[in-house]
């Protein structure tokens, strides 16, 4: 089955001049997948990401995450979907300042998900050893360089053993041999949890790291993206 089903989807912006963001798209993208999103700015992407996270509900057509239709998903419910599916990794990392490392991954197990206090330190301690930060708990995230704040997010981001990571331009942020680095962790991750990865992006080395690349024009999909999902 299909991690991602989209059949027509749309999404138009409600204003004196609506506006037609996704104009009908589809397609599928399968479990264990590294995609990326691809297009010229204003084209769609954020717009699609945010529907395919239950961050704002498309206006047509149908959403199926994980097996659940999510299109109609709003408030608390879409909350709790996301706490138990998805994952998210931001460019800006979006650390909280006041809390340790080691709290930081921990957060989402406390937040959405209640776990015993020593199945959640064992959590974060394995995601800590994956991630390559095992004796880096302790620290701030001040106190650590803008690739490990990086490997932290991807921590943080798989802790609840989300299907599904949503990155928006993750290595925006970092120099080319970090943003390397940091795309072979997240392709080890995705090896070792089977965690699908979708990216929307300008960054060629993740473009080029991706096993499937839809290209968004206008709201809708290009025809000719290297295949690995697909799309009609
Ligand atoms: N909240 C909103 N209200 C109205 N229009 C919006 C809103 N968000 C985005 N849009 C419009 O929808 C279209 C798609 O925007 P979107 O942010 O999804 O593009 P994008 O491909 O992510 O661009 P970028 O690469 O610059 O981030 C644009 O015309 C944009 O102006």
């Amino acid at each position: 089955m299909s991690l991602i089903t989209a059949k027509h989807l749309e999404k138009t912006y409600p204003g004196d001049i609506p506006v037609k963001a996704i104009r009908g798209i589809d397609f599928t993208i399968e479990p264990a997948s590294f995609v990326s999103f691809v297009g010229p700015s204003g084209s769609g992407k954020s717009t699609l990401l945010n529907m395919l996270g239950c961050l704002d509900p498309p206006t047509g057509g149908h959403l199926t995450v994980s097996g659940q239709d999510v299109s109609a998903l709003r408030g608390r419910a879409a909350a709790e979907f996301r706490g138990r599916h998805i994952g998210f990794i931001f460019q800006d990392f979006n650390l909280i300042p006041v809390l340790s490392v080691f709290e930081n991954i921990e957060y989402p197990l406390q937040m959405v998900q209640t776990w015993p206090q020593d199945e959640r330190r064992q959590r974060v301690e394995t995601m800590l050893a994956a991630v390559g930060m095992a004796d880096q708990g302790h620290k701030y995230p001040h106190q650590i360089s803008g690739g490990q704040k990086q490997r932290v997010a991807v921590a943080r981001a798989l802790v609840t053993r989300a299907e599904l990571i949503l990155a928006d331009e993750p290595t925006a942020n970092l120099d080319r041999v970090t943003a390397l680095h940091i795309i072979s962790l997240m392709k080890a991750m995705r090896d070792e949890f089977g965690t699908t990865f979708i990216f929307s992006t300008h960054d060629p080395k993740i473009v080029s790291s991706a096993e499937t690349i839809f290209t968004i024009e206008d709201g809708r999909l290009a025809v000719g993206d290297i295949d690995g999902g697909s799309h009609a």
